[in-house]
């Protein structure tokens, strides 16, 4: 299913915090989303899901704009993993996942044969089986972001929102989950901190600074060490990885006199003398 956004702006607490973003991402391809911390990723993607209605401009899925369809009809086509979610759910995590169905289903206690099957292949793929009869308010942190990618696959939809869904999880969870996110042949919108897997895992790759789109392309278009200060603040080296030959990046340190206060104290550690 094709998402194309034109011309968006999104606001939080009355503020407008997204302006005049517009991409089309194509059926069954992975947008990136990159950016500061406050540039406005999960604002943009809340716009995205339908969660927050834009204060201007459009998403349309497949060429129908989100505001026309009813929340049965958007839940039929979007499954999101925010990064807020109750950490008080008390039910079991099969159940949990089962929540997922309620958009194909009649209302709860009404799960079919199919509805479980499809809420353990889920939790399978995601490798958190085991995890099925606890309580979901028990687990980690990094557990709980497993089960709850399972309830969005669960819910069977031709697009993903994912915001930072790997923020919790140890290396070979991230990699687990990012595999699972290119192959699932879905259209997947994602909020990702960390560059290097965002490039390897990623068709497309759209930065975000203060609001505005500020690059979109190709991973190897979009990311070089010039973007990275620009907008990151950071000096980095970009390296071939020995294998796939795609850039890598190594982060070198902030751009001086960024933070006064953390450069200092990097210094102080390394106890060098040099500023
Ligand atoms: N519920 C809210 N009420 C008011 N302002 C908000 C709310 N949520 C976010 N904001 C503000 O909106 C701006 C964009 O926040 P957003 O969460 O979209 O950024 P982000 O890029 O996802 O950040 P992060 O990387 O830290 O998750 C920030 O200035 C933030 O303080």
């Amino acid at each position: 299913m094709r998402v194309d956004i034109e011309n968006l702006a999104a606001s939080r607490g009355g503020r407008r915090v997204v302006t005049d973003v517009s991409i089309s991402v194509p059926s069954r391809s992975v947008l990136g989303l990159l950016g500061p911390n406050g540039s406005g990723k999960s604002t943009l993607l809340r716009a995205l899901a339908g969660i927050d209605a834009p204060s201007a401009g459009t998403v349309s899925y497949d060429g129908t704009a989100l505001t026309a369809l009813s929340r049965r009809q958007v839940a039929h086509r979007v499954a999101v993993m925010t990064q807020e979610h109750s950490e008080e759910f008390e039910i079991p995590v099969l159940e949990l996942v089962l929540l997922g169905r309620i958009p194909h289903g009649r209302g709860f206690g009404r799960d079919s044969e199919h509805d479980l099957a499809v809420a353990s292949d889920a939790l399978a793929r995601v490798g958190a089986s085991d995890l099925a009869g606890r309580a979901f308010s028990q687990l980690s942190g990094g557990e709980r972001q497993r089960v709850l990618f399972a309830r969005a696959l669960a819910q069977d939809t031709p697009v993903l929102v994912l915001d930072e869904p790997t923020n919790h999880l140890d290396i070979a969870h991230q990699l687990e989950l990012l595999d699972l996110v290119r192959t699932t042949n879905r259209t997947v919108l994602i909020a990702l901190h960390d560059l290097n897997l965002a490039a390897r895992f990623c068709d497309t790759i759209g930065v975000l600074d203060n609001g505005h789109l500020v690059a979109w392309g190709t991973p190897e278009d979009t990311l070089d060490t010039d973007l990275l200060r620009s907008v990151f603040g950071v000096e980095s080296t970009a390296v071939a990885h020995p294998d796939s030959g795609q850039s890598h990046f190594l982060f070198d340190s902030r751009v001086r006199g960024d933070i006064d206060d953390i450069d200092n104290l990097g210094t102080a550690q390394k106890g060098t003398t040099t500023r």
